[in-house]
């Protein structure tokens, strides 16, 4: 069986990045996982008051919308560092929250899909060939806490 995810408020919506689930990281908190991602796209770029402003946003939308605004120029490393970004943004959101962490451990070893219909690098995309690099992210964390709490079991 295969887990497809997309929208939040749809099955297992709270693996999305768009979940309402804040994490801390590096003293401020960040209301999404999205709201951090789109923000680490200006780290270091001339005018960084872009990254408040996305901090600040309302909602995950608003946060997406801006850090994809084409008027802006993203930082010029942003494809090398983006899978690592977002991996401390993911597993930082699933150590927080353990409710969530409960719902990640629960799929055991299923495969975990973002059913993007539109995203072919963070979903699988509307013929779902796309790599699903949020779904592969997913097993990841779920992999490396898993590991964690056997480590802290047996010590
Ligand atoms: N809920 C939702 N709506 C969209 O429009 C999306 N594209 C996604 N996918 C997420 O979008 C983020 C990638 O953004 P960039 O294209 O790099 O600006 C990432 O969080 C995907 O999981 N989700």
């Amino acid at each position: 069986m295969t887990i497809y995810f997309y929208k939040v408020d749809e099955p297992y919506g709270c693996f999305s990045n768009f979940s309402l689930h804040g994490i801390r990281r590096k003293g401020l908190h960040w209301p999404t996982v999205e709201h951090y991602y789109q923000a680490h796209k200006f780290i270091g770029v001339e005018d960084e008051s872009i990254i408040t402003e996305i901090r600040n946003a309302p909602t995950p939308d608003e946060a997406a919308k801006l850090g994809r605004d084409p008027s802006r120029t993203a930082r010029s490393n942003w494809d090398w560092v983006k899978l690592g970004i977002m991996r401390e943004a993911v597993l930082t959101k699933f150590l927080t929250h353990l409710d969530i962490q409960a719902i990640l451990l629960a799929t055991e070893d299923l495969t975990i899909v973002e059913d993007s219909p539109t995203d072919y690098f963070w979903g699988c995309g509307a013929d779902r060939t796309g790599p699903n690099h949020l779904g592969q992210m997913l097993m990841s964390v779920r992999e490396e806490i898993r590991g964690r709490l056997q480590e802290k079991e047996s010590s």
